[in-house]
């Protein structure tokens, strides 16, 4: 049997994700009068559009602030979109969550931003009330105006990057003693000796750490998934060890194949190192498609699409993800020659891809068009093709898709790719009956369900 992929849904709500095009694309949400982009309906509508192409789930990214580092202002990234508005995407998801049955709700909080307990009783109740189809993309991400607007005092904000991600390992076991702290059989209902719930089987977490202090319990009982389907895409040594510890599900963007496979296996090995078994941590890499009947309506899409980049609006990007005003040099200043202390990852992605001798302009077009997501482009046939060449050759678990305008991307990659994909045996046909999103990735190519660990035998 053919393995099956892995399909998401990547949005940065309201009106761009990773391209900065998206908000003034002709076809976008933004330019047209089919949706207002600030109603729940538009947000449903597409919920409805992943499932009905039988995704795993839609996925939110998040910040708590506005990229400031260029020009050491908001002004640029205001004015270019630069993924600016940014809906608080619990609320969204629970809109979207409304209206569907099946599909994932998994959406990005930065443990910046909120008490472990808050956060964890959020998505226990978004747990409950979707029966299970959340996820939470865990962030250590400290970006300047976040940091500013969530208060951080110099200590908090001048933490090492590794000293973040020790930071998260300590917050995430203060989250999962909060969501093991019902057991799950501790609500009895019993009216007639009026127990509602057994006090015996509820218990206090009393954690006292070096970061946080709990005592518990969650005043919330135990969700159907038990904790959520936790996500994460790290990139660093420390972020890849963190991901291969704590998820199940992770996503990166990586220029090729080569590139793919390389992180591809790291993070295998990582979680054989910490005790996992590796089909538990599937690894999803970002894809930016843009598909047409034919191959020339496809590349007529991408170049429309390209041509609507302003670099300024990837430098101020670029510059909000490197912690680095890149307005100090010029833009045609060659990014190979940039010493960027401490945040060499993208540079060094710049140099080693095939636009190694991108100058600031040029990589801030790149950077516009898809953050690092690279773009496929062709025919439903060649596009199908190219992703299952790539499963095929890096192993890989699936593709989390980046869209170049809402909701038309997803549509057509729904209408035109996924049919093919089903035929091939490579996609999703069916959802699991009354399953969760845990149930749902863990049964994509089990061998048999007796051997996938359902939602509730996880804790
Ligand atoms: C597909 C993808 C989505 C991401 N989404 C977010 C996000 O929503 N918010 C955020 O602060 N960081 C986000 N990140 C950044 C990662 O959490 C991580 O900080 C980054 O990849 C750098 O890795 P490192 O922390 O190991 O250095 C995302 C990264 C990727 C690849």
């Amino acid at each position: 049997m053919k393995k099956k992929m892995h399909l998401l849904q990547y949005m940065m709500p309201p009106v761009t994700h990773h391209s900065s095009a998206t908000w003034k694309h002709p076809r976008n949400m933004t330019m047209t009068n089919a949706f207002q982009w600030n109603r729940p309906e538009i947000w449903q509508e597409i919920a409805r559009i992943a499932e009905r192409g039988k995704f795993d789930a839609v996925f939110f990214a998040d910040t708590e602030g506005i990229y400031s580092e260029y020009e050491n202002s908001y002004k640029s990234a205001v004015r270019y979109a630069s993924q600016v508005p940014c809906y608080e995407p619990s609320v969204l998801m629970s809109f979207m969550g409304a209206v569907t049955q099946h599909i994932g709700l998994t959406m990005t909080f930065s443990v910046a931003g909120y008490p472990p307990y808050i956060l964890a009783r959020k998505l226990a109740t978004l747990d409950h009330l979707s029966r299970g189809r959340v996820g939470w993309n865990v962030v250590t991400a400290f970006h300047k105006n976040a940091s500013e607007n969530l208060g951080l005092n110099v200590e908090q904000y001048h933490l090492s990057h590794d000293q973040r991600y020790d930071r998260v390992d300590e917050y995430m076991e203060v989250c999962y003693k909060l969501w093991e702290s019902w057991e799950p059989d501790a609500i009895v209902m019993d009216a007639e000796n009026n127990i509602f719930a057994d006090p015996e089987k509820v218990h206090p977490i009393h954690h006292e750490g070096k970061w946080f202090r709990c005592k518990g319990p969650l005043n919330i009982d135990r969700s159907p998934q038990g904790r959520p389907v936790i996500l994460q895409a790290g990139q660093s040594t420390r972020g890849i060890q963190s991901a291969a510890k704590h998820a199940e599900l992770i996503f990166t963007l990586q220029p090729d194949r080569e590139a793919m496979k390389v992180y591809y296996h790291r993070l295998k090995e990582e979680a054989v190192k910490v005790g996992r078994d590796p089909d538990d941590v599937r690894v999803c890499f970002g894809l930016q498609v843009f598909v047409g009947e034919t191959e020339d309506i496809a590349r007529a899409k991408a170049a429309l699409h390209n041509a609507l980049v302003p670099a300024e609006a990837g430098v101020t990007i670029l510059s909000g993800h490197l912690g680095y005003d890149l307005s100090k040099h010029g833009l045609d200043e060659f990014i190979a020659d940039l010493k960027v202390p401490g945040i060499q990852g993208m540079i060094d992605a710049y140099k080693h891809s095939s636009s190694a001798n991108a100058t600031i302009r040029e990589a801030g077009m790149l950077h516009g068009r898809g953050v690092m997501t690279p773009q496929l482009v062709g025919s439903p046939e060649q596009v199908a093709d190219w992703m299952e060449e790539t499963m095929n050759e890096v192993g890989g678990d699936g593709f989390l898709l980046s869209p170049a305008y809402m909701p038309g991307s997803l549509e057509e990659f729904v209408e035109l790719v996924v049919p093919i994909l089903q035929k091939r045996g490579l996609a999703r046909t069916e959802y699991v009956e009354n399953g969760t999103l845990r149930d749902n990735l863990r049964t994509l190519n089990a061998k048999s369900t007796e051997q996938v660990r359902f939602s509730r035998e996880i804790i």
